[in-house]
């Protein structure tokens, strides 16, 4: 006879290092208890188990899959895992405690850039989640089906402001409109058609559409081949604390720029 927890056992035989995502204290304390040869990392929006190694969720992904890999990007950078790793990861994939565990090898092409993206940008991280989604919506579809480009930059607004001037006028003057409400988003699509950025602010405030930006651009470092739309995103997260998020018309990608640098790189579909 062969019991079930023997065949299953395979699932965690020999792993790096086990996650677990928003654990109760008693349920950590368990793990922490056990005395396991393994780092247990806590994966939740906020230490409240006092675990030891920590990686922070800066929003709930209700999707698994992108929670899992949000962790294993955050352990990447914070040095907690490797490329080569195998980690086991506790999760609840139903309303509740812990119910999964998900086996997964730690790779390089893991590590997109969007741990950065959330938790190190001065706006909200459900701001820029909001913003990252439009944009990847835009991606996919395009406007009425034509591929269509988009420049938003989000944090920091007033001194964006200061740095860029209106090449018409702005829809969103004495509005008081968020991104994240589903008809704020068909708007944002709706005047991607039209040149120029939107400014958001650190909480979600559209602060304006229509904004050519004049940041300095000495210094800036981005790909070759990308041009002014990339140019002004890069260059406006150096002279600001803001952190851009571009979708190409040409080639259809999403990217990412802060303090000057591009952060993140991905194609919409693969989202
Ligand atoms: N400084 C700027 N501020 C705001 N918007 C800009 C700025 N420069 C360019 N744009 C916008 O980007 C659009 C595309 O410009 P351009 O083709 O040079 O950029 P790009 O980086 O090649 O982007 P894409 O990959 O979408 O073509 C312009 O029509 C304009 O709406
Ligand atoms: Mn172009």
């Amino acid at each position: 006879m062969v019991a079930l927890s023997d065949l299953l056992g395979d699932v965690v035989a020999d792993v790096d290092a086990l996650f677990i995502f928003s654990p109760s204290s008693s349920y950590y304390e368990r793990y922490a208890d056990a005395d396991l040869d393994i780092p247990v990392v806590v994966v939740a929006p906020e230490n409240v188990v006092d675990a030891e190694t920590y990686v922070e969720l800066p929003l709930e992904f209700d999707n698994v899959r992108d929670r899992i890999r949000f962790g294993i990007e955050g352990a990447m950078e914070n040095d907690i895992v490797e490329e080569g790793d195998a980690v086991a990861c506790n999760v609840s994939v139903f309303d509740g405690d812990q119910d999964a565990v998900v086996r997964v090898r730690v790779g390089e092409e893991m590590r997109s850039g969007i741990y950065d993206l959330f938790a190190n940008s001065r706006a909200d991280p459900s701001v820029i989640r909001d913003v990252f989604e439009v944009a990847i919506e835009l991606g996919k579809k395009g406007q009425k089906g034509k591929p269509v480009g988009a420049l938003f930059v989000v944090g920091d607004a007033g001194k964006v402001m200061n740095k860029s001037r209106p090449l018409s006028y702005n829809p969103f003057e004495k509005s008081h409109v968020h991104v994240g409400d589903p008809i704020v988003n068909v708007m944002l699509k709706e005047f991607s058609r039209l040149d120029g950025a939107f400014i958001i602010s650190d909480s979600g405030k559209i602060v304006s559409a229509y904004r050519y930006l004049e940041p300095a651009a000495e210094g800036v470092d981005i790909p070759k081949g990308l041009g002014a739309r990339h140019m002004a995103g890069a260059a406006i997260t150096r002279d600001t604390n803001s952190t851009t998020i571009v979708l190409s018309e040409s080639d259809g990608l999403v990217r990412s720029f802060k303090g000057g640098k591009m952060i993140l790189e991905i194609d919409p579909e693969d989202y």
